[in-house]
């Protein structure tokens, strides 16, 4: 048994939680002066509560009791105006500093996040749902909010001001300071129960929230098969199923919400009225429990206190539920986050955003699974922006095995391969053989199951594969994504070699013309061409291009392929083919083994 695993337990729940919460302290380590301040001006606010009530209180007496001109008060009711308007100051200034607070968190969260996501490297990304993701970096972090803006002032509340409370109710009278000290605590106690069961609803509910997104946008995007295929009113069941389900989830939510509010109204207005009973009571002369007759004033002061002294404690119930949900974000966050610290552990990818990858010498550089070392000490760190194109680099290729993420069956087993620096090789072979999965693991798209894979990572790789992904915008932002520096003219050149020219001169905007997500409005061919003159614009030492003619008509086919062979020549080159042509223009060709069987 591994020792290490047999001395270290599991993590208790509770120890879960309370590293979560220290986490959520964490993210607020930036504004931790706002937050306070925040806190602060609730809690003054509070306070001041207290001068208000014995304000009012002494007038009363004064006027009622002891026959003082009412005209003579005029120096309390000023205090009490300064103290209105103080009160409302303070508590603006709580919620501004709070709400500055929260979205400096939030938009941090925004930055940090898709970095993660992208560091995790492509094999993470492709095993997620974009609605997910999405739902992510906004669902959840927006979840974060209430904790900040709602539960951190009233938490601040509850630690101080009851206190002072309590302490003036005892100061005037010993029993209604004993009715509060008692009932107090009972409060707590249920928001507690409550507020477990808050948190693990919250977590159901955001996760149902995630994947009903991710559900959503995926049939968002097939929109047109949907009708196509007649799938519409199944469809639109499903979606109502899920939409139903996330109501389902969210009213449950609500009620444990409105659940912990109602206890505490109970538990307030018992105590509010066990005072009232008692102060009742003592002027009526019916029980004695003071040593000094009870004034109107001090019965006027204990009344107007008690309920606010359970104000703050309102209020930390009415966002304790936020708490709640912000624990629950954190945890979705951290579920994705963790397992994708660990996919990009085990990935040797770094993915630059626009389809192209480079390699990532940190990650090539760390133990594998089985024991395996993908590449060898002292390797430089290769960085997109080192200028040039870096070296151009030999591939190599050991032993190796490869496997898609969730299949049961290696696509290639025990393969070697190798290719001097500025050579070239075209993979032939029957569909399915592996030349795409061969050409995503030289990208550092999918990890070798086994074996040594090595590309120095010095060099710059670029690649077009079988389906490039476009973005929306003009097809020259979408190659500027390769060089955002490059001007007109390289871009045209690019254009022209990869033959991008010879549609894109009749579109009527020709490289400005928009195209919609995913390539929308261009055909399967053009959009490779697009792909290609990214890959040009790229300057890479090493280009791996899968398929880079398919669905040409032969003079196109041909045009483009001169244009490769000199931009080719001192690169190295892999590039996946059906095409003879496209193959006759590397060094040599590589007809792949049909899975399992030994190279030709
Ligand atoms: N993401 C994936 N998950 C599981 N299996 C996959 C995945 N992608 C490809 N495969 C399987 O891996 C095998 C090799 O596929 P690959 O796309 O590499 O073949 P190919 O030689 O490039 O085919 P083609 O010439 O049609 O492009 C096929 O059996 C395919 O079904």
């Amino acid at each position: 048994m591994d020792q290490s695993l047999a001395a270290e337990p599991l993590p208790q729940p509770s120890d879960i939680r309370a590293r979560r919460l220290r986490r959520l302290d964490a993210l607020a380590s930036p504004v931790r002066g706002r937050l306070r301040a925040a806190g602060a001006c609730a809690v003054l606010a509070g306070w001041l509560l207290v001068a208000q009530a014995a304000l009012i209180a002494l007038a009363v007496q004064r006027v009622l009791v002891e026959g003082g001109d009412p005209a003579a008060q005029w120096p309390a009711l000023t205090a009490l105006a300064a103290i209105g308007a103080a009160r409302a100051l303070l508590g603006w200034g709580a919620r501004e500093l709070a709400d500055e607070a929260a979205t400096r968190i939030r938009s941090e969260l925004r930055t940090v996040l898709p970095r993660r996501m992208f560091a995790a490297g492509v094999p993470w990304i492709r095993g997620q749902r974009s609605g997910g993701l999405s739902e992510l970096a906004a669902t959840h972090v927006d979840a974060l909010e209430g904790y900040f803006t709602g539960y951190l002032p009233a938490r601040a509340e509850v630690l101080a001001v009851p206190a002072l409370m309590l302490a003036a109710a005892f100061s005037v009278d010993v029993v209604v300071g004993l009715v509060l000290l008692l009932t107090m605590p009972l409060i707590p106690f249920f928001m507690m129960l409550v507020g477990w069961g808050a948190e693990a609803a919250s977590r159901r509910q955001l996760r149902a929230l995630a994947r009903m997104g991710g559900h959503f946008a995926d049939r968002l995007r097939g929109l047109g098969l949907i009708r196509l295929y007649g799938r519409g009113e199944a469809e639109l069941e499903g979606i109502g199923a899920a939409a139903e389900a996330l109501r389902v989830r969210t009213l449950k939510v609500l009620r444990l919400a409105f659940l912990s509010s109602a206890v505490l109204e109970f538990f307030a207005s018992v105590s509010v009225a066990v005072i009232a009973l008692y102060l009742g009571l003592s002027y009526l002369g019916m029980i004695e429990l003071r040593t000094a007759p009870l004034t109107l004033g001090t019965g006027l002061f204990c009344l107007l206190l008690a309920p606010e002294f359970f104000a703050p404690m309102r209020k930390l119930a009415a966002h304790y539920h936020d708490r709640a949900g912000a624990l629950a974000a954190l945890e979705e966050i951290d579920t994705a986050l963790g397992a994708q610290a660990a996919s990009s552990a085990a990935s040797s990818s770094r993915f630059d955003g626009d389809g192209t990858a480079m390699a990532d010498p940190q990650a090539r550089g760390r133990p594998r699974s089985r024991g395996e070392h993908r590449a060898g000490p002292g390797m430089r760190a290769n960085r997109a922006d080192t200028g040039g194109r870096g070296l151009t680099p030999a591939v190599v290729l050991r032993g190796v095995a490869l496997r898609h993420a969730g299949s049961d069956r290696d696509v290639l087993v025990g393969f070697d391969l190798d290719i001097p620096p500025g050579g070239s090789l075209a993979l032939v072979g029957p569909s399915g053989c592996g030349k795409s999965t061969l050409l995503e693991a030289l990208a550092g798209w999918l990890s070798p199951a086994a074996g040594t894979l090595r590309i120095e990572p010095a060099a710059r790789i670029a690649y077009a594969p079988q389906r490039p992904h476009l973005f929306h915008g003009s097809i020259a932002d979408n190659l500027r994504l390769a060089k955002p520096e490059a001007g007109d003219a390289e871009l045209r050149a690019a254009a022209e070699a990869a033959q991008v020219m010879r549609f894109a001169a009749h579109l009527p905007a020709g490289l400005d013309t928009v195209i919609g997500e995913r390539g929308f409005g261009l055909s399967g061919g053009e959009a490779r061409r697009v792909a290609l003159a990214r890959v040009y614009l790229r300057d890479a030492g090493l280009l791996l291009l899968d398929e880079p003619t398919a669905f040409l008509d032969p003079d196109t086919e041909a045009a483009l392929l001169e244009a490769l062979a000199s931009y080719a020549r001192g690169r190295t080159l892999i590039l996946a083919t059906h095409s003879a042509a496209a193959a006759r223009i590397a060094d040599r060709s590589l007809v792949m083994p049909a899975a399992h069987e030994p190279p030709r």
